[in-house]
């Protein structure tokens, strides 16, 4: 069995402008969640600037690139529009992510091979800036390998579909996405891709995906900033922190 290095959690701010968003203005602060977060030992911030600019805005990346002392991964769909925004801040790690304006939230992972030409092209300025490029895909071998093939570094491993088979008590679906995660992950470190995860990953969710040993990184937002409204961002995050680095250590036997 392999060594299980490190585990970082990103924790994604996104739906702290959600609520700001509700009223206008300027409260609740998406840049003070992130700062809150680090204090809580998140290892990195995720912010998705997506095209309708639903939560996070051009000004939040702004004071998030001026005021985190850890990574920030910006997440983006694979425009130009994006892709200027991104080359101006240069921020660590940039992932690709598909969009549809009228989806509740990211829906799938991105179909690189429809675009593989495009895609390949569009990271090659990203890289060469400095940041990280990672894919946001489904578990899926095809995915994967296209994925290796565009030059990406990192892949992240959608992990909704398992966490919806969780919620809604659909075991066998469960168990199947997370051999699919689990297989992908493994099949991911073969090809030389750093591995992450995420999207609607919550604490009944989070071990199983941590104890991956090829999984070094976990986005995590929605559940994380709901749970805050009840007992506080730090307590919130410390707890997810907790469960994920336990999960790890019992993988390690
Ligand atoms: C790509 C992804 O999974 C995150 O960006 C997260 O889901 C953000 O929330 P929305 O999908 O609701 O924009
Ligand atoms: N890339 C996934 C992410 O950043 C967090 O997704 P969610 O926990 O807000 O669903």
């Amino acid at each position: 069995m392999m060594d299980s290095p490190e585990l970082r959690l990103g924790v994604n701010i996104d739906h702290v402008a959600t609520v700001r968003n509700a009223r206008g203005g300027d409260t609740p602060d998406p840049v003070r969640a992130a700062r809150l977060a680090e204090e809580a030992g998140a290892d990195g911030i995720t912010a998705h600037l997506r095209e309708d600019r639903r939560h996070i805005s051009d000004a939040d990346i702004d004071r998030l690139m001026e005021a985190l002392s850890v990574p920030l991964n910006f997440e983006m769909a694979a425009t130009d529009e994006m892709q200027a925004i991104a080359l101006r801040h240069k921020p660590h790690a940039v992932c690709i992510v598909p969009e549809k304006r009228e989806e509740r939230t990211t829906e799938g992972g991105l179909d690189i091979m429809r675009e593989e030409d495009r895609l390949a092209r569009f990271i090659t300025p990203l890289r060469e800036a400095g940041s990280r490029v990672s894919i946001f895909i489904a578990a899926d071998a095809a995915q994967v390998e296209a994925a290796q093939r565009i030059g990406a570094e990192v892949i992240e491993l959608h992990t909704g579909a398992y966490c919806d088979a969780h919620a809604e008590g659909r075991i066998e679906d469960r168990d199947a996405e997370l051999r699919s995660l689990r297989d992908m992950s493994a099949h991911a470190h073969s090809l030389g891709l750093e591995v992450h995860a995420g999207h609607g990953l919550t604490y009944d969710t989070v071990a199983p995906v941590a104890a991956f040993p090829e999984v070094r990184e976990l986005n995590i937002g929605h559940f994380l900033i709901g749970e805050a409204i009840f007992r506080g961002l730090e307590p919130a995050i410390a707890e997810m922190r907790a469960r994920m680095d336990a999960a790890r250590r019992g993988s390690q036997g």
